[in-house]
């Protein structure tokens, strides 16, 4: 183990048995366009009765189309965002409503790796700024020069060459700006990490390193990832748990092999049949698994399970009631009526 790693432990002595993080009930609401002049704005319900555990040390990977709302819930889980119902535990406590002090604390345990390095680093910033910022914002060091030794550990970590620092991003390939963003989300030495699409800006040819890199990282310093993605294949190699988002309702999680080799949720099984098929026009039942964007609010007229009108299993009873997201057989958690219970 290394002293970084001792670090991180000494600095976050915590009960090793609890889920690091608990959401509970959550839900998401936006206000949307107002259909009449001085009326009320639209509801648009982004995220609905989200629960999940996420252990310490693992990687939930977190899968849905576009406007399902996994950057909802990583902004919600962060904190970024109000929360309109439930709760979120973090290492024990409900940081639901913190806010000033206790929410500004809070941003150094959860951080976020953003999706595109070329747009999240500012280009007027050198490396070694652009890395020491959140010390100097968060006041752990009161100058550059005092960071330059932390943030020269950083760039090992992350595997980028200590004469980077005095360069500025745009000397960079993609890989090595997603690099440097990690670097800057691990400064402030975070517990939990949300990483939004991390590669999906990315090469194909890259993506397996910065993926293995954050999964040395995960090694070496024990963190927990939320690992947002739009597609199962990114998520297989990095996550110990996978859950399944469809219009802003959590259909299915379950721990990563179970969930590959033996889906449950119809809406799972589509998205799987997509994932080896890279020409859209070939993958099977397109039409429903991988539709145009559609804003929640347009899906949740009426009773029933959300993914009616798109399932081949759709009956009376799917009309008239949603699914409970409930325990399955082989630990996984789905949201399905024909599902069959333990
Ligand atoms: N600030 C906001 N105001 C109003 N609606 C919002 C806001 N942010 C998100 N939404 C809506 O919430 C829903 C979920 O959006 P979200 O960005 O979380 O989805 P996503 O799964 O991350 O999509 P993508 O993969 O395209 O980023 C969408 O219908 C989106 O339009």
């Amino acid at each position: 183990m290394t002293d970084q790693s001792n670090r991180f432990e000494a600095d976050h002595a915590v009960a090793a048995d609890m889920p690091i993080l608990s959401v509970r009930g959550l839900g998401v609401t936006f206000d949307g366009e107002r259909e009449r002049p001085f009326g009320p704005p639209k509801k648009i319900q982004a995220l609905d009765n989200i629960t999940f555990d996420l252990e310490r040390g693992k990687t939930l990977g977190l899968v849905g189309e576009s406007g399902s709302g996994k950057s909802t819930l990583g902004r919600a889980i962060l904190r970024r965002l109000p929360i309109s119902e439930g709760r979120v535990i973090f290492d024990g406590r409900d940081i639901s409503n913190v806010k000033g002090e206790a929410l500004r604390r809070l941003t150094r345990d959860i951080q976020l790796i953003f999706q595109d390095p070329y747009t999240s680093l500012n280009p007027r910033m050198k490396v070694l700024e652009l890395i020491a910022e959140p010390l100097l914002v968060h006041g752990l060091v009161s100058s550059l020069e005092e960071a330059r030794d932390q943030v020269g550990e950083l760039m090992r970590l992350v595997n980028l060459p200590l004469d980077a620092l005095d360069r500025f991003p745009h000397g960079f390939s993609g890989g090595q700006r997603q690099r440097i963003g990690i670097a800057r989300a691990l400064a402030l030495k975070p517990r939990l990490i949300i990483a939004d699409e991390p590669v999906s800006a990315l090469d194909v040819s890259v993506r397996a390193q910065v993926v293995n890199l954050m999964q040395d990282l995960q090694q070496e310093l024990g963190l927990t990832y939320v690992f947002i993605a739009h597609d199962l294949s990114v998520v297989r190699h990095i996550s110990h748990d996978i859950a399944i988002l469809h219009r802003g309702h959590m259909v299915e999680m379950a721990e990563r092999d179970a969930l590959y080799d033996t889906p449950e949720h119809p809406y799972t099984k589509v998205l799987l049949s997509a994932v080896p098929e890279p020409d859209p026009a070939l993958r099977r039942n397109g039409d429903c698994a991988l539709e145009a964007h559609r804003p929640p609010e347009l899906n949740l007229s009426g009773p029933g399970c959300r993914y009616r009108d798109c399932c081949d299993k759709s009956g009376g009873h799917c009309q008239r009631e949603a699914p409970p997201f409930a325990k399955h057989r082989g630990g996984h958690w789905a949201a399905c009526w024909h599902v069959s219970t333990d």
